[in-house]
């Protein structure tokens, strides 16, 4: 039988065939966790009296929520999980230095076909370069990182289809909101969502990641994007070597299909209080804007980094503007490439790796009435702060355009 992209890593993985809704056992490539749920992880682990993981290359600890501790508590933690690492002599440990757990995952760990399994809901962000990545508890990571096994329900393989190039100032951001707009936030509840790139060079991985981070916004076990000449030369790019790609057989049998024609989108806008309450910026323009966020494992790589910076260039910020790129080696490439330069500025504030202001947690917490434009990926009631804030998500044009105009600004308008 012809397999589609799920079926065959899964397959692999538990070593015999699989089909949609089997319950297996499957091998784990990658066993991740951060400082916030890593403290349940080794806490679970230290219960249980258990000594040993079960490959300390394939365990990949960032601190990123709690980066850098913003209180003693979160200090606290952190010194509880150096400590864990250092008895247990991991290698791949990454501290508060290093930058988000989903972009490092994505920058020098994951590969095409392989299984990923990290404490954090957003492990999905990893199924960019066709790794089958889904985020778990931390009981569950903890009988991970022990075992190297995991048992997963067979997810139903749906296929989505981008066809054409995206026009100006449209990213991944919005293919993410269009299919929330489309499908809503629980449709593919049990699916994996395979994703075709008729033209790979006219979506870049920086846009696939911020697909694959959303799919478990839409309830998607997995969001993997089909290996092709983009995922190479991604890989070779960031880590020097090429990889081997895992693709689906020609035939493979999918639920059904969504096509997205990339020249036909707008620019899109996830309003309060949900991630599907998806607008055109034009249905939301005019609003006025108390902050804007730019970062997160949704949207802190270089382009976005990039397109803010086009966008602020000689310019100046009517309101308080955050960017953080979401990892050391974003920062740096930012910094050499003068886009820091050009947000610092443009008068906004900058720093690097951490989750901060996307979790509400700290470096810009929303306060009462506060309007904000954030790339990140949830706009729940309180998520960035206050209950009595509201939370517009966008791409990182809308967002650039919004704290340059101190309102919700449509990017075409303006550049
Ligand atoms: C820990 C938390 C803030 C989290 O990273 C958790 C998660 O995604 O599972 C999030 O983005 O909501
Ligand atoms: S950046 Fe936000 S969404 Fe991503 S892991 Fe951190 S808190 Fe979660």
């Amino acid at each position: 039988m012809p397999q589609t992209l799920t079926e065959k890593i899964l397959s692999r993985a538990s070593g015999k065939e699989v089909s949609p809704g089997d319950v297996i056992e499957a091998k784990t490539d990658i066993v991740a966790f951060h400082d916030l749920t890593g403290y349940h992880v080794i806490e679970v682990m230290e219960k249980a009296g258990i000594e040993k993981v079960f490959d300390k290359s394939k365990i990949v600890i960032a601190f990123d929520h709690l980066a850098p501790p913003p209180d003693i508590r979160s200090a606290e933690i952190q010194v509880m999980i150096r400590k864990f690492v250092k008895k247990m002599g991991l290698p791949n440990f990454h501290d508060i230095n290093f930058g988000i757990m989903h972009e490092v995952l994505l920058e020098k760990y994951a590969l095409p076909g392989q299984v990923i399994v990290a404490a954090d809901s957003h492990t999905t962000t990893s199924g960019a370069v066709g790794a089958f990545a889904q985020g778990m508890g931390a009981s569950d990571i903890a009988a991970a990182t022990i075992t190297g096994k995991t048992w997963l329900v067979v997810p139903t393989p749906f296929k989505v289809e981008l066809k054409g190039s995206p026009g100006k100032w449209i990213t991944g951001k919005d293919v993410a909101l269009k299919l929330l707009q489309e499908f809503k936030a629980d449709y593919f509840n049990g699916m994996s969502i395979e994703v075709y790139v008729e033209n790979p060079s006219a979506f870049p991985m920086d846009y696939r990641a911020t697909v694959s981070n959303m799919g478990i916004e839409m309830n998607a076990d997995a969001l993997m994007f089909i290996p092709d000449e983009e995922t190479k030369n991604y890989i070779k790019t960031m880590r020097g070597y090429e990889p081997a790609l895992v693709t689906p057989d020609p035939g493979a049998k999918y639920t059904d299909e969504y096509t997205i024609e990339l020249g036909k989108l707008e620019p899109l806008v996830a309003a309060p209080y949900s991630v599907d309450n998806v607008k055109t910026v034009n249905e939301v323009e005019g609003k006025e804007v108390d902050q804007v966020f730019i970062g997160s494992c949704t949207n802190g790589r270089l382009s976005d980094i990039e397109i803010a910076a086009k966008i602020l260039k000689d310019k100046k910020v009517k309101t308080r503007c955050i960017a953080i790129p979401a990892s050391y080696e974003m920062f740096k490439r930012a910094m050499d490439l003068g886009y820091i330069e050009t947000l610092v500025n443009a008068g906004c504030i900058v720093t690097y790796g951490t989750c901060g202001p996307c979790l509400g947690g700290h470096f810009g917490v929303a306060g009462p009435g506060e309007t904000i434009v954030s790339t990140s990926n949830r706009n729940f009631r309180g998520r960035m702060g206050s209950n009595d804030s509201k939370v517009y998500l966008a791409n990182p044009a809308v967002a650039a355009a919004s704290a340059l105009e101190g309102k919700i600004t449509d990017p075409r308008s303006i550049a």
